[in-house]
């Protein structure tokens, strides 16, 4: 099936993360996993050969199918052509405008995971099944305090509910990548702490996790510039935020005392 499409128009894959799904009971459990009904409209982005956007587009009302290489963009006209129910864009996924989708179903190009997933949670949508590298699915996934927490977790938690719901072998894709892969599920949610500043928080969470292994007052110390912060009044500013939080690591920290603080800071600034 898939490989034979492959053979068909002689794509053999590789670069531009180019691993397609081969493994029919995979495509099959990613399609009832979205759940996809006669009313959902899915964006799916990397769309290859169409080997998942046939079957999203056999249950969907549309289906918006991204892809970037202009020999797959050929098959797929050559393939859909014809359905009016299947737009499909040329194009980088992190360039065009997405037209409104309510699920979003995909199994990604890799190598650019995090923007594209950034992207797509600024976006009102109910439902993403998505396709990761496995690293960065635990990463996006992972509890406060263990060793995967990042701000990855905390910022993908910002947005909404993350669940690995299949570990991938290498095998189910042709060609096999060198890495295992997962599908997520991700159920976007409003906000479920307040954040006084979103930038400043972003801001804040990456400056702090790239010192994890520090006491979180230690590593504001050290951010402050970054933070925008005046240095000599930092010492002044942690005196009045909760100690029981800023003397413990940023792993060890929740989203929620993480916002805590962000406003804190942020409160104090404008002082
Ligand atoms: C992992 S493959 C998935 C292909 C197919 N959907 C499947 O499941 O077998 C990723 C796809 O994303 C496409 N791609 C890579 N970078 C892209 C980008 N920046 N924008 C849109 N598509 C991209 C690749 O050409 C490739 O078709």
């Amino acid at each position: 099936m898939v490989r034979s499409l492959l053979k068909k128009y002689g794509i053999q894959g590789g670069s531009h993360d180019q691993h397609f799904l081969v493994d029919n009971r995979i495509l099959e459990r990613i399609i009832e996993e979205s759940r996809i009904g006669p009313e959902d409209v899915v964006l799916e982005i990397g769309a290859g050969v169409g080997n998942l956007t046939e079957k999203i587009a056999s249950k969907a009302k549309k289906t918006i199918a991204i892809e970037l290489d202009p020999n797959l963009v050929d098959v797929l006209h050559d393939r859909f052509g014809d359905h009016e129910e299947i737009q499909i864009i040329s194009g980088d996924v992190l360039e065009v405008e997405f037209p409104p989708f309510n699920k979003v179903v995909a199994n990604l190009p890799y190598s650019i995971s995090s923007p594209v997933t950034f992207k797509l949670l600024r976006y009102d949508f109910d439902l993403g099944v998505l396709m990761y590298q496995y690293e960065f699915a635990r990463r996006m996934v992972a509890c406060t305090g263990s060793e995967d927490y990042s701000r990855l977790s905390v910022a993908t938690q910002y947005y909404a509910d993350a669940e690995i719901i299949m570990k991938i072998p290498a095998s189910a894709f042709s060609p096999p990548p060198k890495v295992m892969s997962a599908v997520v599920k991700l159920v976007p949610r409003p906000f479920p702490y307040k954040v006084v500043d979103e930038s400043f928080f972003f801001k804040f969470i990456t400056a702090v996790f790239g010192q994890r292994r520090k006491k979180l007052k230690n590593s504001i110390m050290n951010n402050s510039s970054k933070l925008g912060l005046n240095k000599e009044d930092v010492k002044e500013m942690i005196i009045q935020l909760p100690q029981d939080i800023i003397d413990k690591r940023p792993e060890n920290l929740s989203p929620f005392e993480l916002a805590d603080i962000a406003n804190g800071l942020k409160d104090i600034k404008q002082l």
